[in-house]
């Protein structure tokens, strides 16, 4: 099957649901981009995939197994890496001991870095002088070194000009194109929408545009306009 599966996910933070009704398929290998605007509930649903909070109603499964009741440890072992907003690096440690964090040793950092050949010319830079592009490649090589099957990406372009976040966008393809599912969360719609395999709208915490080929809501600026609205 091979396959992360949301059916009818709602995610609740203190007093109501902040999205509801969520249903959504990552299958390996593919990306997921899921776009809308600010409060939407975006990050809260990739919150609960990872297991950083629960989901108060739905199922999540991996492989038709349901993973509901599972902890974030749990989750990640089970091949769900989750990248959360923010550069979370150790700015002190070199580009390769960060690496080392998630790959086995060295021969893991090695094969991850065949996939980041700027980044190797940087590999025993201390991870602090390197450019916030650079640091936001380091965050997705070290995800990768991990071996996940899914990977969650919550608005990697933070802070970054968009010309900068499009040296990025070949990365997260190579890592789908390694067998990943990757979902996307992502400020600058048509960049991810142009990488995407599919592409799904949240807005007022519910789908208002349900998952479907990227290409045609990346074609269609009125009906992602009225996606983003609400309608
Ligand atoms: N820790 C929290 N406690 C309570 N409410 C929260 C918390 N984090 C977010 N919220 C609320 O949940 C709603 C959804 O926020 P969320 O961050 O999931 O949306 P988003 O689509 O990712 O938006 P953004 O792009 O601004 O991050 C918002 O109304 C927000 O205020």
């Amino acid at each position: 099957m091979n396959e992360l599966q949301l059916s009818g996910v709602t995610v609740r933070r203190g007093a109501g649901p902040v999205v509801s009704e969520v249903d959504l398929t990552l299958q390996e290998g593919r990306i997921v981009t899921l776009v809308g605007p600010n409060g939407a509930g975006k990050t809260s649903l990739l919150e609960s995939v990872s297991g950083v909070i629960g989901h108060a109603s739905g199922d999540i499964t991996v492989d038709g197994e349901s993973i509901a009741k599972w902890s974030r440890v749990q989750r990640s072992r089970a091949g769900i890496a989750h990248i959360e907003q923010g550069r979370a690096i150790f700015p002190s440690l070199t580009v390769r001991e960060n690496l080392l964090l998630t790959a086995k040793n060295d021969a893991g950092v090695q094969e991850v870095m065949q996939s980041f050949p700027e980044l190797e010319k940087r590999i025993d830079s201390q991870s602090v002088l390197l450019s916030g592009g650079e640091q936001q490649m380091l965050v997705l090589a070290r995800a990768f070194a991990s071996k996940p099957r899914f990977l969650l990406i919550d608005e990697m372009s933070l802070g970054l000009a968009p010309v900068v976040f499009m040296r990025l966008l070949p990365l997260i393809q190579q890592i789908a194109a390694s067998g990943v599912g990757v979902l996307l969360v992502e400020q600058f719609t048509h960049l991810a929408l142009g990488i995407a395999d599919d592409a799904m709208v949240v807005a007022s915490g519910r789908v208002s545009h349900p998952q479907g080929p990227a290409k045609a809501l990346a074609e269609d600026e009125a009906l992602l306009r009225q996606a983003y609205l609400g309608g």
